[in-house]
């Protein structure tokens, strides 16, 4: 149980008593130091704002963000980065902000994220998610190394009674505090099934070819695997999986109306702290090995494969180029090493710099996404092939998801290795880089092991 203090209570009724005679909207925010927080029971404890939930966790697990309930929510659907951050920008200009702390993702944090591609609208299974949202929560812990923070954030209308506010937050915030029930278990499957298994590995030859014939350079291409339980899916103990097994992994889940994303991914697109950029290239992959021997020998085998190589060069290129045009001091090893997962192994170059004043993460994601590991080279001619020849909306999958804070700190990931839940039902997404010398079999059999993060996670290991 967490314990809230009457020194909060204080604090924010005097923030609430700013608000005199208002026109518009006005966000009001306050956060307060707690002893402990157990990320998880928060999460469970926030069951009657399903629908309005977020939990993220960063790839060290020591930085964990769980948003319940929305004070306000953004979202766009042209130039969509720079609609929202105008957004953003004006309500945080008019904001009353109380919040003593430094550390970020304190305050008021806006939690969501993008689809991978705006102009691609065969929504479907996507309904309840549109090509960018983004939300401020009600109710937001902040899980550090060293502290636990709750923020509370409100929307406050001109004709609102600021008593029956106070009422309502107090209340709603003690409820949370008590913490939610013990994690259900996870339902059983019923059924499991690979989606045009066949026809994919037509598309991925056709692709080899067409860049064979100098069309694009690589191209990344997706797959799906549905999979059916007898009951709802529990999201908390999914999350308490892939927290427990996918280490060196960001482990989110994005609620929206029905339906919820969910995934362990491993793949950074950029984080922003005081100006401090890291960026990430991740595209190559191999097999663990069963022994030590096995696995470091497969490991060098990766550092020297001309395939991976070069699935992995078009990444640091276009994430150089894009890096360079907004940051200083621009640091990305020459060689790419071997970052270790579960169930495989990738080439890995860490990207870090100083971005320039002026420029917003917002406007960062904007520049890297969809970088060619989950797209392809060049950009344009990878997007139109995909929109093309995968027979599926994407969604949000392989697009940014995360957060950023009123300091205009933040981090996002690449949101793979993920799935679609909606009640009984999961959809999951696995997908990988296609070179001219790409081979249908090897290829399906990496979107194979792909899969495995969430199946695992979902009790489906066979
Ligand atoms: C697109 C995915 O992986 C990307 C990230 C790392 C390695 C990849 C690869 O080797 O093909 C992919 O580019 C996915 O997992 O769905
Ligand atoms: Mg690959």
């Amino acid at each position: 149980m967490i314990k809230t203090t009457t020194h909060y209570n204080e604090r924010l009724y005097k923030a609430l008593s700013q608000i005199h005679h208002i026109e518009t909207p006005q966000l009001i925010s306050v956060t307060e130091q707690m002893a402990t927080a157990n990320p998880f029971r928060f999460y469970q404890a926030g069951k009657a704002y399903q629908g309005e939930r977020v939990y993220w966790t960063s790839t060290d697990q020591v930085f964990t963000l769980v948003g319940i309930g929305s004070a306000y929510t953004l979202e766009a659907e042209e130039d969509r980065f720079n609609t929202i951050q105008q957004a953003w920008k004006a309500l945080m200009e008019e904001a009353v902000i109380d919040n003593p702390y430094e550390s970020s993702g304190t305050g008021p944090v806006a939690l969501g994220g993008f689809s991978f591609d705006p102009h691609d609208h065969s929504r479907t299974a996507w309904e309840d998610f549109p090509d960018s949202k983004v939300s401020i929560p009600m109710f937001l812990l902040t899980k550090t190394e060293s502290a636990n923070y709750i923020t509370v954030n409100i929307m406050v209308h001109p004709e609102d009674d600021i008593e029956d506010i106070y009422q309502f937050v107090t209340q709603a915030y003690q409820e949370f505090l008590e913490g939610g029930t013990s994690i259900d278990e996870m339902p059983s499957i019923i059924g499991k099934e690979e989606i045009q298994p066949l026809e994919w590995k037509d598309i991925v030859k056709q692709a080899a070819h067409d860049i064979q014939s100098g069309y694009m350079s690589k191209v990344v291409l997706a797959r799906e695997l549905e999979v059916n339980f007898d009951r709802d899916v529990n999201i908390v103990s999914v999350l308490d999986a892939l927290q427990r097994e996918q280490q060196q992994s960001y482990v989110f889940a994005v609620e929206s109306g029905d339906s919820c994303f969910i995934g362990a991914t491993p793949e950074r697109l950029v984080k922003v702290d005081n100006r401090e950029l890291h960026s990430a290239c991740l595209a190559g992959t191999i097999a663990r090995g069963d022994t030590v021997e096995e696995d470091q020998a497969l490991g060098e085998e990766l550092l020297h494969d001309n395939k991976n190589l070069q699935e992995h060069d078009f990444v640091v290129q276009m994430i150089r180029e894009a890096v360079e045009s907004c940051c200083d001091q621009v640091q990305i090893p020459s060689e790419p090493v071997i970052y270790p997962l579960r169930n495989l192994q990738h080439l890995y170059t860490p990207v870090k710099a100083k971005l320039r004043v002026g420029y917003t993460i917002l406007e960062v994601v904007e520049k890297l996404h969809p970088t060619p590991a989950l797209n392809g080279y060049p950009r344009q001619e990878a997007l139109s092939y995909i929109r093309e020849h995968e027979p599926f909306d994407r969604g949000w999958y392989a697009s940014p998801v995360g957060w950023f804070d009123y300091k205009d700190n933040g981090e996002f990931a690449v949101a793979i290795r993920s799935g679609l839940v909606k009640k009984n039902k999961t959809v999951l997404y696995s997908g990988c880089g296609i070179v001219e010398d790409s081979m249908p079999e090897a290829e399906y059999e990496e979107t194979a092991i792909k899969f495995l993060p969430m199946l695992n996670a979902l009790g489906g290991r066979t």
